[in-house]
């Protein structure tokens, strides 16, 4: 870089520093360097990767200093390291955006606490910062800030932004008790083949909802009038259409019941969520709930999500392809209880502590020290069940767990028309999967891991997966574009670094 383009770089983070009103002092504690190194950078006197701008801009929350999105960040991995340590697993991203969804009812303050710093939770704060909330990371924390507006500006809404994201389904619930017209664009997320709505549109239509969908936009009307007359039936035990459902529940002064409900994680901090708002919910945790919501809420309130099970199958799985012994703390055990009843029926042995509970004052959570040890494949095939049932989630990381493992794994993925066709990426690292048909793989090994280039697959676990099986291969590869492992996952491979990983980032120019 030139030296009037550092010196034009270093006077924007200077104010973006002093903007956010930290000293040099404190950035350079946030940068994990000195502050006379930040001295120099703002004094344009040092050199500075992109990686660095773009760490910069992260701890700034500024856009003035952020590498555009456009730039794909791609992960170097020198792999067959072992791991040793322990990792706290991080809140849920299923959750926070559900959270995030609910924020909407809230005339009040909603305080997020402890919540994963991902890039799913930053598309759909750029959304509800387009239509008017006022939205801060507060000092030092984890913790989002989330302030309504007077009146929502839908016609503002940042639709790039919505758009790369399958949560926005989620408005639909919250905004019928705003608007009686509105539009939405459609929904994203992960490429995982056709995924449908039409569940939420069907029990939508309980509360009055009408959905039209024409290129690319949802164009929805809402009979005030019309309310559920009788138990809203699901016509699929969904996760997201359940908190549809739960957050047009919650603003209905009458009593709602949703049946054939998810019980899943996600599910149930949403609930313990309404209820300290005031909603009264029944039946948490099972597949009935009987919600009687109140007509407006505007309450202050603090709230901290649970912690995510899918990221603590992830270290699971980081630690099994290694080989290692590290101890994953705070993982929601209710929720991995099917996980660990399979993967000992492979042989995979692990110590458990005893329970404690969550900062939600609701989830039960241990911490998990992984045994290293030979596995063997399962007799039954592994296949996925709404909650309480293996989760759909955790279908990659069993596949590479599976790679290690003596004989031949069927992994049939029942759910999503494209997820199996990713994991054959992982025969460049050396597995062996046959694709036997898109739903399922079988995975024979145990594998003889070797290095390789992959370009990350458009769906957040695969490529998950991928990155982890790379930390089990001798030598150096390279990972391509993992914006959509940063969707899930907060900080994954500096937190995996911490355990002895050896994960550099770099970009693309
Ligand atoms: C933000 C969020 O919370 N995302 C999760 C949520 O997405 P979400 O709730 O949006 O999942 P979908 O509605 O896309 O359901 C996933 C797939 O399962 C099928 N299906 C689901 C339930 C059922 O009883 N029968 C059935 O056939 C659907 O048709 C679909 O193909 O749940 C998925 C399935 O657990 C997870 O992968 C996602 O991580
Ligand atoms: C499929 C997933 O996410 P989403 O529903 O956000 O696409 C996932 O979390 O694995």
């Amino acid at each position: 870089m030139t030296e009037s383009y550092l010196s034009r770089i270093g006077g924007l983070i200077r104010d973006a520093r002093r903007h956010k009103e930290l000293t040099q002092a404190e950035l350079a504690v946030l940068l994990g360097t000195s502050q006379s190194a930040v001295a120099r950078i703002e004094q344009g006197k040092q050199n500075l990767s992109l990686e660095m701008i773009a760490r910069i801009g992260e701890k700034l929350d500024s856009e003035i200093v952020q590498v555009s999105s456009g730039v794909p960040q791609n992960l170097r991995i020198e792999g067959g390291v072992k791991l040793s340590g322990e990792i706290d697993v991080r809140t849920s991203k299923n959750a926070a955006v559900a959270l995030l969804c609910a924020s909407l009812l809230n005339k009040g303050r909603t305080t997020l606490r402890n919540l994963a710093r991902i890039e799913e939770v930053n598309r759909i704060t750029e959304v509800l910062t387009s239509i008017g909330f006022k939205i801060r990371w507060l000092p030092d924390s984890s913790d989002l800030e989330i302030v309504p507006p007077e009146r929502i500006d839908l016609g503002a809404m940042d639709e790039t932004a919505a758009r790369r994201t399958r949560t926005i389904i989620m408005f639909l619930g919250p905004l019928m008790h705003e608007f009686e017209t509105f539009e939405l664009p459609y929904a994203g997320g992960c490429d995982l083949g056709t995924r449908t709505v039409e569940p939420h549109m069907i029990a939508l239509r309980h509360f009055g909802m009408d959905v039209t969908a024409t290129t690319g936009t949802y164009h929805v009307s809402v009979d005030t009038a019309q309310w559920p007359t009788r138990p809203i039936v699901l016509t699929e035990r969904g996760d997201t259409v359940t908190e549809n459902v739960l957050l047009a529940a919650a603003r209905h002064p009458g009593t709602t019941v949703i049946r054939n409900a998810s019980s899943n994680y996600m599910v149930q901090d949403l609930c313990v969520f309404l209820q300290q708002l005031g909603v009264r919910i029944e039946g948490l945790g099972t597949t009935t709930l009987t919600v009687t919501g109140v007509e407006q809420i505007d309450q202050d309130i603090e709230y901290s999500p649970s912690e995510d099970p899918i990221e603590a199958m992830s270290l699971l799985a980081a630690a099994v392809v290694t080989g290692s012994e590290i101890t994953i703390q705070r993982v929601p055990i209710e929720f991995m209880e099917i996980e660990l009843a399979v993967l000992d029926t492979m042989g995979f042995q692990c110590e458990l502590s005893p329970e404690y509970t969550s900062a939600n004052g609701h989830t039960r959570l241990v911490d998990l020290r992984t045994i290293p040890g030979p596995l063997k494949a399962p007799l039954d095939k592994i296949h996925p069940l709404p909650f309480p049932g293996l989760n759909i989630d955790n279908l990659p990381f069993f596949a590479i767990i599976a790679a290690c493992a003596q004989g031949s794994t069927l992994i049939h993925d029942w759910v999503y028309e494209n997820r199996a066709i990713y994991l054959t990426e992982l025969t460049t690292l050396g597995a062996k999967v046959h694709l036997m048909d898109p739903h399922r793989v079988m995975i024979e090994g145990p594998t003889k891991w070797r290095a390789g280039e992959i370009m990350c697959p458009p769906a957040l676990r695969p490529g998950g997966g991928i990155l982890l099986a790379m930390l089990a291969a001798p030598g150096s590869s390279v990972l391509r574009n993992v914006y959509v492992i940063n969707r899930g996952y907060e900080e994954l491979a500096t937190r995996l670094n911490a355990l002895g990983a050896r994960i550099q980032t770099f970009r693309d120019i």
